[in-house]
């Protein structure tokens, strides 16, 4: 037996959520280009639960029961405001919460089908309302109760801030959760689906996700964007500032994947979004930084800019604090996690491989005293 390091290469299981040939990526054989440029989230999410596109009508009953179902139990708002918020890191937050979240849901446990389908809708509904409410407390502000008639994207933006967000708000916020709702077998979904493959359910499916998306090799990622651009501060200094970290031997944030060589298909569409909104904010800067930041690692190391590169500069353009961009990634990927535990269970089998042992072997015990 000869283990694989980081399981590269191996082909742990069949789905037909989403699939990355070639470089390119598509959602139930849907591009992600057009999806990007067509879809709202909800159509995504629904999609990704159905495999199939919703018509007008399933459509708008499906935004319906998504928004008849943000408000969380009041429990789980307490349990914010019991922690100092200025010591605890949101995704940290989002775990418990999402766990706590589940000791109020009677079906938590009920593993029937239409039951996980019921509570997928809630997980999905309530995450954001979570994420919102943990950045008003967080500010000593109250959380803001969800609208039952807006869009996903919409209410998340309208809930952070209390204020009606603007079209191009709107667009940027909805297009970023498209983009990163699905994304075959990456670490945060093998944990789900590992989870789940025991026959757990639903809520710790998701809660392990999102301590493997919490990582900054996945998700947590987008943050340290935003860190390492306010660190070189300004364009000038980005190149000296990279060179620096590569001769460190330091690995360089949002850059690099284990599938794409070529380049992830989804960093176009942040790096256009991430020039649009940072000339409407004055912040060009991020996005030239950026720019230069990933010609270089392109041309020195061949490594592509991945979804966390331009992310990062496009949730800062629309004030989001930096570290609650990998808990709106976790608000997206739900969605994909839920997809993916569903169709682990249609289809179950636990999920155990095998350790290549390089211990010592045959040793001769030796009692406590001799020691
Ligand atoms: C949503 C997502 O999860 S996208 C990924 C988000 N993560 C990041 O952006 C973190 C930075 N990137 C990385 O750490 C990696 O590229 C990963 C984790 C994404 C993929 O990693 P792997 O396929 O395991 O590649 P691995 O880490 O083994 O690197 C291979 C080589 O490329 C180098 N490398 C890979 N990524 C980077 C990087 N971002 N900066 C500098 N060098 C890098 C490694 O140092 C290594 O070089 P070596 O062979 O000379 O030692
Ligand atoms: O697929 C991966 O390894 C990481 C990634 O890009 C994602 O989860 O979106």
């Amino acid at each position: 037996m000869t283990a694989t390091k980081g399981l590269e290469g191996i082909v742990a299981t069949q789905s037909s959520i989403s699939s990355i040939i070639d470089d390119q990526l598509t959602y139930v054989g849907y591009r992600i280009d057009d999806l990007a440029e067509n879809s709202s989230f909800e159509e995504v999410v629904y999609l990704l639960w159905n495999l199939k596109l919703p018509t007008k009508s399933e459509l708008e009953a499906f935004k319906q029961e998504l928004a008849d179902n943000m408000e969380v139990p009041e429990a789980v708002i307490e349990q914010l405001r019991s922690y100092d918020l200025s010591k605890v890191h949101p995704m940290a937050a989002l775990r418990t919460s999402i766990s706590l979240l589940g000791l109020y849901d009677e079906e938590a446990d009920v593993m029937e089908e239409e039951a996980n389908r019921r509570k997928a809708i809630r997980l999905q509904a309530k995450i954001s309302t979570i994420v919102a409410a943990f950045s008003r407390i967080r500010q000593g502000k109250d959380p803001i109760k969800p609208k039952s008639d807006v869009s996903y994207a919409e209410n998340f933006l309208y809930m952070l801030s209390g204020k009606t967000p603007t079209a191009i708000e709107i667009e940027a916020i909805n297009k970023a959760l498209v983009l990163h709702a699905d994304h075959e077998l990456n670490a945060s979904t093998f944990t789900a689906r590992v989870c789940v493959a025991t026959l757990s359910d639903i809520y710790s499916g998701v809660t392990a996700a999102i301590g493997a998306l919490k990582g900054p090799l996945h998700g947590g990622a987008n943050e340290r964007v935003m860190k390492m651009l306010t660190e070189i501060g300004s364009e000038e200094n980005a190149l000296p500032y990279i060179k620096e970290r590569l001769a460190n031997k330091e690995k360089i944030m949002g850059m690099g994947h284990r599938v794409y060589r070529n380049g992830d298909p989804r960093a176009k569409h942040l790096k256009k979004m991430s020039k649009e909104l940072t000339t409407l904010t004055g912040h060009e800067k991020w996005y030239n930084m950026s720019v230069k930041i990933e010609d270089y690692i392109k041309q020195e190391k061949g490594l592509p800019a991945n979804v966390d590169f331009y992310s990062a500069s496009v949730y800062d353009s629309l004030g989001i604090d930096h570290d609650l961009f990998t808990p709106i990634f976790a608000m997206s990927r739900v969605s994909g996690w839920i997809a993916h535990i569903l169709e682990q269970y249609s289809n179950n089998r636990l999920i155990r491989p095998r350790a290549e042992y390089v211990g010592p072997t045959t040793q001769d015990y030796v009692s406590i005293e001799n020691r």
